[in-house]
C-alpha cells in the first residue's frame, strides 16, 4: 500500500471505531491535513448518524461543508467525545508534533476539549524520538525575532515558514535539528517565551489511540 492509501486506511478505521458510539446529538472535533481529510470523506457517508463536527481550521471547515456537514464554533459545544485528527510525528508513548499544516493551535485548543483523541496516521510517522519533523511553533508576528532568539537558546535552529499565516493572523517559526528528550519539558519551555502563542508539541495532551496505518494492516495503540 502506498502512503495515500494508509491514510485512507485509518481515516476508514476511525470511522469503524466511532461508528457505534455516535448519537443524533454527536459533534465531533476534527483536525487538519490530508489524513483528517481522508477521515472526513469516509464519515461524510455517514452523516446521518451524528449532528456535526467542530473544525481546527477554515480548510477542514471548508471541507466539511463541502460533504454538507455542519459545523459549530467551539464555543457553542458543550463537550466534545471525539477529537480526530493526522500528526507529522509520533513517538510510543503518542505524544505528537503537529503544525505542518500551520492549524497546531486550533489543534490543541479541540484536543483539550474533547474527551478522546484518536490520531490517525501512517508508519513513516512512528519515530523513537521526536525532532526529526521539524517543530512548529506560532509566534505573534511581532515577536517573530525574540522568539527565534531565544529558541537558538534552547538549542533549536528556527527557521522563519515564509509567506505562512496562520488561521489566527499569526506566523510560523519551525525549529530544526532538535532531538526532544523530554517532550512536556520543551513544550512548557516554548510556551513561556513571551511572544509564543502555541507550540506543535502535543505531550500534556498526547493522544489516547493511535490508529497506525501499516503494510499489513491497521494497528491500535493505546497510550498507557
Ligand atoms: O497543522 C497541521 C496538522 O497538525 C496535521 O495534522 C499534520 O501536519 C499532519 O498532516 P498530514 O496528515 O497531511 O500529514
Amino acid at each position: 500500500m502506498n502512503q495515500d492509501q494508509l491514510k485512507q486506511a485509518v481515516g476508514q478505521a476511525a470511522v469503524d471505531l466511532l461508528l457505534p458510539d455516535l448519537e443524533d446529538s454527536s459533534i465531533i472535533g476534527i483536525g487538519t491535513g490530508s489524513t483528517a481529510n481522508c477521515f472526513i470523506d469516509a464519515l461524510a457517508k455517514h452523516k446521518g448518524f451524528f449532528d456535526g463536527a467542530v473544525a481546527s481550521s477554515e480548510a477542514t471547515a471548508a471541507r466539511l461543508k463541502e460533504h454538507g456537514i455542519p459545523v459549530y464554533e467551539l464555543n457553542n459545544v458543550f463537550e466534545l467525545a471525539f477529537y480526530i485528527d493526522g500528526a507529522d510525528e509520533t513517538n510510543r508513548h503518542l505524544e505528537l508534533i503537529k503544525g505542518g499544516g500551520a492549524a497546531l493551535t486550533r489543534e490543541k485548543i479541540v484536543a483539550a476539549v474533547a474527551k478522546t483523541f484518536i490520531c490517525i496516521a501512517d508508519d513513516s510517522k512512528l519515530v523513537d524520538t521526536l525532532g526529526s519533523f521539524p517543530l512548529p511553533v506560532e509566534v505573534i508576528p511581532m515577536a517573530r525575532s525574540h522568539v527565534a532568539r531565544e529558541i537558538v537558546k534552547l538549542g533549536g535552529d528556527p527557521v522563519y515558514r515564509d509567506g505562512c499565516v496562520t488561521d489566527n493572523g499569526n506566523v510560523i517559526l519551525d525549529v530544526h535539528n532538535m532531538q526532544i528528550h523530554d517532550p512536556r519539558k520543551l513544550e512548557d519551555q516554548l510556551n513561556s517565551i513571551v511572544g509564543v502563542v502555541c507550540n506543535g508539541l502535543f505531550a500534556h495532551r498526547p493522544a489516547d489511540i493511535l490508529l497506525l496505518g501499516t503494510s499489513s494492516g491497521v494497528e491500535t495503540l493505546k497510550r498507557s
